[in-house]
């Protein structure tokens, strides 16, 4: 993603993104009390490394990027000074982030692509990190990872811990911190809500109060609940409370007995510690995502909650030459499972004008990770889905987008029917003009048409598209720069910019070369294509297809014009020799006439064909077997549409028919072809499939 941000507005959000991190960071880590989702956290996290990653010179001192949990300096518990510091993960989103990981660690170790790498993998379980120091097999500490340097002394607490042994089985060094999670299973968190709520209920009645139960404090989720019960003054609490500890890791070891993470783990459980169930060693980039895949399918039958797959290379001697970034090491990353449905706040609603005058209203949205992805907009489609939903500024909505598709806005979570619904306007946004839906239709439309600044960027980035004028070298942003420049009013000023070749070439990032590039693309289409021309116009229903269906008929603009002028009038005959054209109806007609009803529209109109002057448009036909016949298409077409395989006939002389009769010459079927193929075979018409009818085109061609 690229940030397109001054360096001023960069170091200003840097500043806001680092407090407000800190704040979460402090509600989250500290008091277990999280203000948003961790898929809103992930999103500032990512947008403060994207802006740190653009401007590498401001990142802060106190950036979120270095910094690992939160400051235990608040904390009633006793703190302990970490031998060896304790550290965060890096993230992925996808598999591509996890192969370009793959690729880091390769360069790094200068590993050539095909010497062995191995991998260790294992779900990531959702607790909070725990350091255990045992000195000649005796827990001696435990304690929190706090914000990495110093953390709370749990000791007292972690001895109510089933999973964490007081004295290690076997041979353990002089000095080993193993380092783990503290984790609630799921099961055990619902109890556990549920017997604060029946607790609560009970004081109260014992009190003879009232009792409330949006008063009761319950935990948001395991994790949280699992760091509120360790991290507890009275360790008679923590007593109560179900937790349990698997192994991840190590801190300070007077030695390491082993040489790869595999062997320490094992290690580590021989001494009598519980490891991941699923932990478990790979040899490739492939092989670790496939089992990430195992593990996902997995995830909702586990009986504890995990977010992600954490993998890390297994040799220790890479492991050590890896070292570590900011607040992470470079040998480890956690593959996290991307929350395809996501809650946040709708900032926002925005109109936006589109080409065809459509006003599309966009939810802004505060910044939320949904299926990997930073989402900060929403299209709400239209006025009826604003109110099916009933969404205002404000409301806290689920965003949903899985896989490749437009992130949508699924619900609303805030729906009180006592409040005034969004009121979505009767103007358009962009000129002022009035803005209203056709009859029978949900789109509500501004009727400036190309007096409308948003039309009219949006029909000049269309009118030099590929399927419309295709003028190479004017891009997107440069129909922008030029428009507010005041160098396009209208799409025929593109035929004018010659006369601003110095002006041109005064701008920032063009050359001379690529000037006279643009203008020599411009001249080319002095003669355009006049059914691209037409299309090019962005007249309502009027699109590539109908414009050649037109131009056909009618062979040039000027033509076409009178035609759907007389007809607009009320003429017969011109209404007649439009509707009785394959393919066009009634709307086509409508949005002609309407279309040359305006005034601004008439004007743009003949300034184009002033500046250029398309060819009489004739469909070149090529002397084929079938020039002259009749041909019909049936069934399913596999490497065309029906409309392109109509095209072809066309242009080989063809007539391309819908019904089978006795002036029929071909028969052209697809699988699943029916009557027409019965009728067909009746008649005696030669049949052919399509790879046939591919070969005759082909042969045509030759
Ligand atoms: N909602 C909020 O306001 C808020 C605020 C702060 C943080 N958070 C959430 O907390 C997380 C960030 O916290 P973090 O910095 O601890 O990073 P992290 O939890 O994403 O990853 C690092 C931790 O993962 C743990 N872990 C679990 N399984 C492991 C394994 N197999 N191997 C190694 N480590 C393993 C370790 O304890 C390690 O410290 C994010 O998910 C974020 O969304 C949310
Ligand atoms: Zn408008």
């Amino acid at each position: 993603m690229s940030i397109e941000i001054t360096e001023a507005d960069a170091a200003n959000e840097l500043m806001r993104l680092a407090k407000q991190i800190a704040h979460h960071d402090r509600l989250y880590h500290a008091e277990d009390t999280p203000e948003i989702t961790d898929q809103e956290y992930d999103a500032l996290v990512r947008r403060n490394r994207e802006i740190e990653e653009a401007f590498p010179h401001l990142v802060r001192e106190d950036s979120p990027s270095k910094n690992v949990g939160h400051a235990v300096a608040a904390s009633p518990l006793s703190k302990v000074t970490h031998e060896v510091r304790m550290m965060s993960l890096d993230n992925a989103f996808n598999a591509a982030e996890v192969e370009e990981w793959v690729a880091r660690v390769r360069r790094f170790l200068s590993l050539a692509e095909d010497a062995p790498l191995a991998f260790t993998a294992e779900d990531k379980i959702d607790g909070l990190s725990c350091s255990l120091r045992y000195e000649k097999g005796r827990l001696v500490r435990a304690a929190t990872r706090g914000d990495g340097q110093v953390g709370e002394d749990v000791t007292p607490n972690v001895a109510h811990i089933s999973d964490i042994p007081q004295q290690l089985d076997g041979d353990a060094p002089e000095i080993f911190e193993i380092r783990g999670e503290v984790y609630m299973a799921r099961a055990d968190f619902v109890a556990l809500n549920t017997r604060l709520m029946e607790d609560a209920r009970a004081a109260a009645e014992e009190k003879r109060e009232e009792f409330d139960p949006s008063k009761v404090r319950q935990f948001a989720n395991p994790r949280n609940a699992a760091a509120g019960s360790l991290r507890q003054k009275d360790a008679g609490v923590t007593a109560k409370r179900p937790l349990k500890f698997w192994a991840h890791g190590w801190g300070a070891a007077s030695s390491v007995p082993g040489k790869t993470q595999t062997e320490m783990v094992r290690q580590i459980e021989g001494w009598g510690v519980p490891v991941s169930p699923l932990f478990a060693r790979f040899e490739s980039a492939a092989e670790i995502l496939a089992h990430y895949s195992t593990i996902s399918a997995q995830r909702p039958e586990l009986p504890y909650e995990i977010d992600g797959v954490v993998y890390k290379v297994d040799r220790l001697d890479y492991q050590q030459r890896l070292g570590f970034v900011a607040k992470a090491p470079r040998w480890a990353l956690a593959h996290k499972f991307p929350a395809e449905r996501a809650e946040t706040t709708l900032e926002s609603i925005d109109i936006q004008v589109g080409r065809t005058g459509k006003l599309t209203p966009v939810g802004r949205l505060a910044p939320v990770l949904v299926g990997g992805v930073t989402v900060t907009n929403v299209t709400l489609h239209n006025r009826d889905e604003i109110a099916r939903l009933g969404v205002r500024p404000g409301d806290r909505v689920v965003v949903q987008r899985a896989g490749d598709v437009i992130p949508q806005l699924v619900e609303n979570l805030t729906r009180e029917e006592s409040r005034e619904p969004f009121v979505f306007p009767d103007t358009c946004p962009e000129c002022g003009s009035e803005a209203v839906a056709a009859e029978g239709e949900v789109d509500i439309r501004c009727t400036g048409g190309l007096i409308c600044p948003a039309q009219r960027t949006e029909r000049l980035k269309h009118f030099v598209s590929r399927g419309a004028l295709d003028i190479d070298g004017l891009g997107e942003k440069t129909i922008d720069q030029f428009f507010a420049l005041g160098w396009l009013e209208s799409p025929a000023d593109i035929f004018r910019l010659k006369d601003r070749r110095d002006a041109i070439l005064a701008l920032d990032g063009w050359k001379e070369r690529s000037v006279d590039n643009l203008l020599a693309s411009v001249e080319a289409r002095r003669a355009p294509d006049a059914a691209r021309l037409l299309f090019g116009l962005g007249i309502r229903h009027v699109g590539a297809v109908t414009a050649r269906d037109l131009m056909k008929n009618f062979h040039d603009l000027p033509e076409l014009r009178a035609v759907a002028e007389q007809a607009h009038a009320g003429d017969e005959d011109a209404l007649a020799a439009l509707t009785s054209i394959d393919g066009i109806g009634g709307a086509v007609v409508e949005a002609l006439g309407d279309f040359f009803h305006e005034d601004h529209n008439k004007a743009v109109w003949d300034d184009i064909l002033s500046e250029t002057s398309p060819p009489r448009y004739e469909v070149e036909t090529k002397d084929s077997p079938v020039t002259g016949k009749t041909v019909v298409f049936t069934g399913k077409l596999e490497t065309m549409s029906r409309d392109e395989a109509k095209a072809q006939a066309e242009r080989l002389g063809a007539k391309a028919s819908g019904s089978v009769s006795a002036k029929t010459d071909l028969l052209v079927a697809g699988p699943g072809a029916g009557s027409k193929l019965k009728k067909a075979a009746e008649l005696g018409i030669e049949v052919v499939d399509e790879a046939s009818w591919a070969e005759i085109v082909k042969a045509a061609y030759r």
